[in-house]
């Protein structure tokens, strides 16, 4: 399976096509938007998100609520194309030089974009590196989730920390609801370290600044044996670490333990196999994968959300036309988008998790997957 997707966070909407997803799988469109409005939600995010609701138009491989074994392709579209339709326009070939964004911001893509593409504007780079294209990716992740939920495959995802609030459970209740967490880890949730990371969202906007964070996804009920041990690409945590990597803003990737199993003894950290009603490990720091493949345990990983680029108390830069130093621009802007960064790693793992199964199972129909499945795990059990 593997999916492409166009579209500029200003442009007219965002498109993806998926090839390779096995034919007669259920799918509930409002289960998809459901993901994309998880995606909107989260404490610090900037003015575009009230002007967004993302929904997805079908525009193919989808019959009757189920696919039908040929490119599933989606649309969204972007209300803000209204307010950028001059600014943004392919048939225009007026191109107003005051509009042109010229003092590129640390952080983000503008410099090695504009130098890479030969571009004088630097909208014409950062209007694909932007965040927004995560729609897309969410969209194909929320497909992929109904493909593993025919498996008992469940996706979950937690804000570890934020700023310099550590060791927390961030969740929101209410009206802007954004994370899923199991009803056995509500435990985690910790209402005073809520308001303590709202209090430092807040502190951070009035300051100009912006603010990272961590976020830990686990993911439930994935067999032994996808992924493999015998080829570097075919890895199932060297998968999961370029695809979470590619997203926007995210800095660091943990495998379970991660960078802890650097500096404790072997014998504290590797996690013993005993054998009950089947193979089990006492613990779990590895976080579900031994020699890149699924060791039957919940996969768990985390990874570092960098604060936003854009700052409303700008760092220095220097203009790309005159090189005098001056203040990087500054557009509207999230503050804190880490509880975002988090719903899009859910379903970036999805689809690193469907593909692994299809891989492993065979992708032209849901029955045949199903069967083949089936047979496996009855073969896992009798080990
Ligand atoms: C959900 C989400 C929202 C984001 N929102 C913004 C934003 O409003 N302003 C901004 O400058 N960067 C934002 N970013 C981060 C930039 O897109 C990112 O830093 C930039 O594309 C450069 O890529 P890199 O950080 O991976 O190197 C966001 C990232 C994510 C994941
Ligand atoms: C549009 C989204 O995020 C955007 C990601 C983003 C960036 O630079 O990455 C910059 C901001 O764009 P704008 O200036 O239009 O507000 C965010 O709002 C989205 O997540 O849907």
């Amino acid at each position: 399976m593997r999916f492409l997707s166009s579209g500029e966070s200003h442009g007219k909407g965002l498109n993806c096509i998926i090839e390779g997803f096995p034919a007669n799988v259920e799918i509930n469109v409002e289960e998809i938007n459901e993901e994309l409005s998880r995606r909107q939600k989260g404490y610090g995010r900037g003015k575009r998100m009230n002007i967004e609701s993302d929904a997805i138009e079908v525009m193919a491989g989808i019959r009757f609520g189920k696919t039908i074994g040929s490119p599933i392709s989606l649309y969204v579209r972007n209300k803000d194309w209204e307010n950028w339709k001059l600014r943004m326009s392919s048939e225009n070939i007026y191109h107003d030089p005051e509009l042109s964004v010229k003092a590129p911001r640390p952080g983000h893509a503008d410099l090695p974009g504009v130098i890479k593409y030969n571009q004088d504007d630097i909208r014409n780079i950062l209007e694909r590196a932007s965040a927004r294209e995560t729609t897309t990716r969410t969209a194909v992740g929320a497909v992929a989730k109904q493909l593993l939920k025919v498996f008992g495959i469940e996706i979950y995802s937690r804000v570890a920390s934020l700023g310099s609030v550590e060791d927390v459970t961030v969740i929101e209740k209410g009206e802007s609801y954004w994370t899923k967490i199991r009803e056995s880890e509500l435990s985690m949730y910790d209402p005073e370290a809520e308001k303590k990371t709202k209090a430092l969202i807040d502190k951070s906007k009035e300051e100009g600044d912006t603010l990272g964070g961590i976020v830990e996804v686990s993911i439930y009920n994935v067999p032994v044996g996808l992924g493999s041990h015998v080829h570097y690409d075919r890895k199932l945590d060297a998968k999961l670490a370029m695809d979470i990597m590619s997203l926007q803003a995210v800095k660091g990737f943990e495998m379970g333990a991660g960078f802890k199993t650097a500096t404790t003894p072997g014998s504290k950290i590797h996690d013993e196999i005993v054998y009950t009603d089947g193979y089990h490990h006492k613990t779990n720091n590895a976080g579900g994968i031994e020699g890149g493949m699924s060791n039957g345990e919940t996969i768990q990983f985390k990874a570092a959300v960098k604060p936003i680029p854009t700052l409303m108390k700008p760092l220095q830069t220097v203009d790309i036309d005159s090189k005098e130093r001056i203040d990087a621009c500054k557009e509207r802007s999230d503050v804190c988008a880490v509880p975002a960064a988090g719903v899009v790693m859910e379903n970036i793992a999805a689809f690193v998790i469907a593909n692994a199964m299809i891989e492993k199972f065979g992708g032209d129909s849901i029955e045949e997957m199903k069967a083949n499945y089936d047979n496996y795990m009855k073969y896992v059990e009798e080990r």
